[in-house]
């Protein structure tokens, strides 16, 4: 029998445990020990916040600085790119995911410049993969159009939902201790953008952007399929696993699991762009409390995703206007989260450079 049966209720083998927090006491200290630090108080700004996040992660402070962040690339094919959605051919993503391996790519590039590790999975592209063991997690080509039927089974989302979360595992014990999930797949804006209507209460106007870069008729198929897809999603609203059933896909069921399965390692998320959001918002549904090992990388360039910002009440690091996915937003604010760090970890104390401290208390204090 399916996992998830007619009426969508979730299996309970996938129940998550009750997630752990970052650590209170490792933040506090982070932020104490700014106060000590060879600069006026809290002129780092939002900086300050982020290596102390990381120290909250890490459970110690000072924290280190990462040794193997990784960008992980989820890739799957969707059967509403067959209603014209998108500006790209769907055999694009195969070839795309060829070239992730091979190099020239944007995150192949991005990853290489912020010295991040890049992992390809591919979950669900229709096509042969060139390596059996890029597929080894793969629950079927392509996925239903979800217009006019379900995107996959619910066998296939426990599938892929369970594949994210063996990446993940996989990730962290081999040391990983950034990840960076992120989406590939022509067509992917459309249920990604159908699942953030779906559970932030919005219509579909409110989501459809022009993605990767469809013109006026295009845009008005994506937002006929959008307002289909959320009709018919709408007796599952309330259920995730349902929900990836009806308007994801394997792709997006994969970084659901996988963003839940980081919190439960304890390992800190940068969250890149639309699909990446989306999922966000299933996999705290699925595990509340993942956000609290959450930063959002940046926000990104469709109308969607500060629905998905305001919703997980999360602030992004960037507002650069890219619309790339494939992580290319996330790499691009690693540097941030690696300097916010190393600022807690090497900067000197006023006493150890020997500079006088201030002689006015901070303002408001
Ligand atoms: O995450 C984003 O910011 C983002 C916004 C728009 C498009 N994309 C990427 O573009 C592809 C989907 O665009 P589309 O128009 O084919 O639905 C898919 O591979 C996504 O990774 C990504
Ligand atoms: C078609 C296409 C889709 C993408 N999605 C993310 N990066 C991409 C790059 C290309 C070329």
């Amino acid at each position: 029998m399916d996992d998830v049966d007619a009426v969508g209720s979730v299996d309970p083998a996938l129940t998550f445990p009750t997630l752990p927090l970052p650590d209170e006491i490792a933040r506090a200290d982070a932020l104490r020990r700014h106060t000590e630090l060879v600069k006026p108080v809290e002129s780092l700004g939002r900086l300050e916040e982020l290596g102390a996040w990381i120290a909250a992660c890490q459970g110690q402070s000072p924290p280190r600085p990462f040794v193997r962040p990784r960008v992980v690339v989820f890739a799957a094919d969707h059967g509403i790119a067959a209603k014209g959605v998108s500006a790209h051919p769907p055999e694009a993503t195969a070839r795309m995911v060829v070239a992730l391996l091979t190099g020239g790519t944007v995150t192949g590039v991005l990853a290489a410049a912020v010295g991040a590790g890049l992992r390809v999975e591919d979950v669900g592209v229709d096509a042969e993969p060139p390596d059996p063991e890029l597929a080894r997690f793969k629950v079927r080509r392509g996925s239903g159009s979800i217009d006019t039927e379900d995107a996959l089974t619910g066998d296939e989302v426990l599938a892929a939902v369970r594949a994210g979360m063996a990446v993940a595992d996989a990730e962290v014990d081999a040391g990983a201790d950034l990840l960076l999930p992120a989406q590939l797949g022509v067509g992917g804006s459309t249920p990604a953008s159908v699942l953030v209507a779906a559970l932030t209460g919005s219509e579909p106007v409110a989501v459809v952007g022009r993605a990767s870069g469809i013109d006026d008729n295009a845009w008005m198929r994506k937002a006929a399929a959008v307002r289909d897809a959320l009709r018919r999603a709408r007796p599952v609203l309330t259920d995730p696993l349902a929900l990836l059933r009806t308007a994801g896909g394997a792709d997006l069921a994969a970084l659901t699991g996988f963003l839940a399965q980081a919190a439960v390692r304890r390992t800190p998320v940068l969250l890149d762009g639309l699909a990446v959001g989306a999922a966000a918002l299933l996999a705290e549904e699925l595990a509340p409390g993942a956000s609290a090992w959450w930063v959002a990388a940046h926000r990104c360039a469709e109308p969607a995703h500060p629905l998905v910002l305001e919703h997980l009440d999360l602030a992004p690091l960037l507002d650069l206007d890219i619309r790339l996915g494939e992580g290319a937003g996330a790499a691009a604010a690693l540097p941030l989260l690696a300097m916010a760090v190393r600022v807690l970890a090497e900067t000197a104390t006023y006493e150890q450079a020997g500079v006088p401290r201030p002689v006015l208390p901070p303002p408001g204090r």
